[in-house]
């Protein structure tokens, strides 16, 4: 969610007699109790205070680079450029088994593209969908869970959220330690969800007893996240990212690893019937636009009004024009003669929408209807081959590790050879496991280490280890527990499964760190209790 950086500042009652058409009766009848009409006032109060001018300059020179950025791409409404995406689009569903459509969490069924799923569905070689729901982190959780109990009713869907770290360095080394790195700086740029859909496509792999490797298409509208999510499933920079919608414009493979290659797709442009709906899904670009003001008018009716009063610094406006003609004063945007423009004021809102600065989101329609281009059969279908099961709880792992800040991209991070050593020498780990009785003793050369028994949830592929080269039986090997080194065991179970399992380990590492903690100050109560208890017999022996 947009992070609001001053304070609320009450407008002042108004006037109702603004005779332009006000939008304020779309929005939610109370806000914080109040009438949302009663905040309205009768001409544009701003906000004045100091600390506010550097974040100005900064948001000024912000949206200043995704303008000109906006100027470098392509218009995406254009006939031309729409059929040259769709041609992509084509190519990818065509070298596909597997096809993400990645929705915004924001406005899911928005950027659904309907006339896509079905020509996935009718494609040739009985290719599978699954939804990404990625963005996850611009809207609350219940809404989150919302959606996603909406989307099962249809295919399977997976909560994500991408990395969005700074994109020039690589993703998968961090400037900072994973002990040093603030947890805000974990929940706003780590990945979330990799570990669930790299399971949901192992899945796949395994019940569809796969002997080579798949390819996964990545489609859906501009700007959604299709580049940022390979980038996260890579951690590398492996596809280019930005705020303005076309960056991609032509198919790439990217090797994830030996069994799985992914497919970049073009953004899909939808048709031109719906300009305003068109532009406030991205894929219009803004200062390309002939009338930015009527889709600002849509935003307005959208968001929440106290924080896009809060964000612009401006407050009591009625109209439209009103709120744009206080936004062009505070970012000084004038014409000629001195007058301050809607116009450009409309295009920095657009530019600030674009680039998710202005949070929003939907809920989904209270009851559900099957689209008519899906069956019962096909639902039933895609549920089964993705063992759709496994993955809702892991949907509510997602979400968990989202709230908590403990992402899955972690790994990247982490030299797992570094983390074993770390891991064996810890003295205090020893007494931990120990005491606690619950642990696996392994030696690796001369080292001796110890690891808790994984549990089904955490170590899948422990239950269930596929060898996924090509072979003359096709049975699924079922292994008793594994009581070797767990790093050996990782390094030595299905590469698809690996991050999966390095992952648990990690998570594990950091549980039996919190036990060692624990410990370490429950050993120190109890001395310094020995020590008061000592003190007190002096005093007494004293007395
Ligand atoms: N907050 C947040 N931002 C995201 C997330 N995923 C992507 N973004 C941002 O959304 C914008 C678009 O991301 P891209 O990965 O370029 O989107 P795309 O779908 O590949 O776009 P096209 O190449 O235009 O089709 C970038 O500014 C990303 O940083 C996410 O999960 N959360």
């Amino acid at each position: 969610m947009m992070k609001l950086r001053h304070k609320n500042k009450k407008p002042s009652k108004g006037s109702k007699g603004c005779k332009k058409v006000s939008w304020s009766h779309h929005q939610p009848a109370k806000q914080n109790g109040k009438k949302a009409a009663s905040r309205v006032a009768s001409a544009p109060q701003f906000v004045h205070s100091n600390d506010r001018a550097n974040w100005d300059t900064e948001l000024k020179k912000k949206r200043e680079e995704v303008l000109q950025e906006l100027n470098m791409f392509p218009q995406l409404d254009d006939e031309s450029t729409r059929k040259a995406y769709y041609k992509e689009f084509r190519k990818v569903v065509e070298y596909s088994d597997v096809i993400l459509e990645v929705l915004d969490a924001r406005d899911p069924l928005g950027c659904r593209c309907f006339q896509m799923e079905e020509a996935v569905l009718r494609a040739e070689g009985n290719k599978k969908l699954v939804l990404v729901l990625n963005k996850i982190d611009l809207v609350p959780k219940e809404v989150v869970e919302k959606w996603l109990d909406y989307l099962r009713n249809e295919l399977p869907a997976v909560a994500f959220k991408a990395s969005t770290q700074h994109q020039v360095k690589n993703l998968s080394r961090r400037s900072v330690s994973v002990e040093q790195a603030s947890e805000s700086l974990l929940k706003s740029k780590a990945c979330f969800g990799a570990e669930n859909l790299m399971r949901v496509l192992g899945n796949y792999c395994r019940l569809g007893e796969v002997r080579t490797h798949i390819r996964v298409g990545v489609v859906g509208l501009p700007n959604v996240g299709k580049s940022s999510l390979i980038n996260s499933l890579k951690r590398s920079r492996a596809c280019s990212v930005g705020a303005v919608p076309g960056v991609t414009k032509f198919m790439q493979e990217v090797y994830l690893d030996k069994f799985i290659r992914l497919l970049d797709a073009p953004g899909i442009v939808p048709g031109p019937n719906s300009e305003v709906g068109t532009i406030l899904r991205n894929c219009i670009h803004v200062q390309k636009l002939g009338d930015p003001v009527t889709p600002v008018e849509t935003i307005l009716q959208r968001c929440n009004l106290e924080e896009i009063s809060n964000y612009y610094g401006v407050s009591g406006f009625q109209t439209t024009e009103h709120f744009l003609t206080a936004v062009a004063h505070r970012l000084g945007k004038k014409k000629k003669g001195g007058i301050y423009s809607q116009e450009q004021a409309a295009k920095a809102v657009l530019a600030d929408w674009v680039s998710g600065k202005i949070s929003f989101y939907t809920l989904p329609p209270a009851t559900h209807t099957l689209p008519a281009h899906l069956s019962a059969e096909i639902v039933k279908e895609m549920t089964e081959v993705f063992d759709i099961e496994d993955t809702e709880q892991a949907n509510e792992d997602t979400m968990e590790c989202l709230a908590t800040g403990e992402s899955d991209e972690l790994l990247g991070d982490v030299d797992p050879r570094e983390m074993e050593i770390k891991w064996l020498h810890s003295p205090m780990m020893k007494i931990a496991d120990a005491m606690e009785n619950k642990t696996t003793v392994y030696k690796i050369g001369d080292l001796t280490g110890y690891c808790t028994n994984p549990n089904r949830h955490q170590m899948g592929w422990a239950k269930r280890n596929v060898d996924h080269r090509p072979r003359n039986d096709s049975t699924v090997d079922v292994c008793p527990v594994d009581r070797r080194p767990m790093l050996q065991r990782i390094m030595e179970t299905d590469p698809l499964q690996q991050g999966q399992a390095l992952a648990s380990a990690l998570k594990n590492k950091k549980k039996m760190q919190k036990r060692t903690d624990k410990l370490a100050s429950k050993l120190s109560d109890t001395m310094m209790s020995v020590l008061d208890l000592s003190g007190n017999a002096d005093d007494s022996a004293g007395d």
